[in-house]
């Protein structure tokens, strides 16, 4: 049947990609003008766009244009302008993003949602890998999961902060929703494959719905998923993305024992996002193995007002029986604040790393 407004939609699509091309000369004028740090950062001007953006989008509510039936959600206008933000950046510079991969693993949809679908993505194939990518210089940004709301820290991410100098510039909460994904039939399930976090993320659904099957550890959801398509009786909890990339039925959707199930990821680089005014900063130090000192580190945080939004001890892989400690807090290292405790810190600790000040992730959908 042919479409009788398909006229009027082609002139809308030619001037969506007028203003793109309009926009995208904005933002190379904007770049060639901005001072040289600021043209050196490959994650802090996605970060800004993404604020603006949210922004608008908060603003309009559901009344973008009163004359025109608001049918688009929210959620896919943020989408939209955020892919055309991304192309726009990208022709300014192309940006490497290494994630944990496969394809469609979290670490790549987390990637997709700080970066969009204009930057040029590496999957690598560990936590380790693409750490040393950035650390090398090979890629100038990583993305890493960092902490998950029901298993806490990611102990692979957590290990190579302690080994290597890395620096975090910015963070993404993604919600996660795992799924029971097979090419063969409920029945024919003997085990189920996925990243130890996923399946401990699982754990009460596959006690509950499949106590037989054999529990496999992988590298990642996707290299599960991947498993899953070619081994009959094999199944595995990944993302839906990858169980469309890999033809795979949804034997179970949304298995997470808990329905708030979120992960954290850091973006990793050598940028120094600028203050926004609602940012975070993560700490790693370590202090003497005395009474008090760890009571004594708190005090200094209180002293100076600052909310800590997580705490999580490491063991220290030099000394037994000792402890790295990861902080998260609100506020930048340029307030006054954070300063002065960072500075009181230093002189208590036995090592003390900034890993970072970013901009508080915005949301989570
Ligand atoms: O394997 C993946 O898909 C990942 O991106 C890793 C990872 C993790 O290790 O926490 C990320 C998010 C979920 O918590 C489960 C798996």
């Amino acid at each position: 049947m042919p479409n009788s407004n398909q006229d009027k939609i082609d002139a809308i699509d030619r001037d969506i990609l007028t203003l793109v091309d309009q926009r995208a000369a904005l933002v190379i004028e904007d770049a060639k003008s901005s001072d040289p740090s600021e043209q050196a950062s490959s994650t802090g001007p996605m970060a800004l766009s993404s604020r603006h953006i949210d922004r608008l989008i908060a603003a309009l509510g559901n009344a973008a244009a009163p004359d025109v039936a608001n049918t688009t959600s929210a959620e896919s206008k943020r989408d939209i302008l955020r892919h055309i933000a991304s192309v726009c950046l990208a022709s300014v510079r192309p940006i490497r993003v290494a994630f944990l991969g496969p394809e469609y693993s979290y670490s790549h949809l987390a990637s997709l949602k700080y970066f969009g679908q204009g930057a040029d993505f590496a999957p690598l194939n560990s936590i380790p890998a693409v750490f040393e990518s950035v650390s090398r210089g090979d890629l100038a940004t990583g993305v890493v999961p960092i902490e998950n709301s029901t298993d806490g820290g990611i102990v692979d991410t957590l290990g190579m902060f302690v080994r290597l100098q890395m620096q975090i510039c910015g963070e993404v909460v993604l919600p996660i929703h795992h799924n029971l994904l097979s090419a063969s039939p409920r029945e024919a399930i003997t085990e189920i494959h996925s990243k130890p976090q996923a399946l401990s993320q699982c754990r009460g659904y596959l006690a509950t719905h499949f106590p037989g099957a054999r529990l496999v550890e992988t590298t990642s959801t996707t290299a599960a998923a991947k498993l899953a398509s070619e081994q009959p009786g094999v199944a595995a909890v990944a993302s839906l993305e990858a169980g469309r990339q890999y033809d795979l039925e949804v034997l179970g959707a949304s298995i997470e024992d808990n329905p708030n199930n979120v992960t954290r990821f850091a973006v990793l680089g050598k940028d120094r996002p600028q203050r926004t005014g609602d940012d975070k900063t993560s700490l790693l130090f370590q202090i003497n193995h005395q009474p008090g000192t760890l009571a004594d580190v708190m005090t200094i945080f209180k002293t100076n007002q600052l909310n800590m939004t997580w705490i999580e001890s490491f063991p220290c892989p030099e000394t037994r029986n000792e402890y790295l400690f990861f902080v998260e807090l609100t506020g930048h290292r340029d307030d006054e604040s954070v300063a002065d405790a960072i500075a009181t810190l230093s002189k208590q600790t036995k090592r003390l790393d900034v890993l970072g000040s970013y901009p508080k992730a915005q949301h989570v959908e």
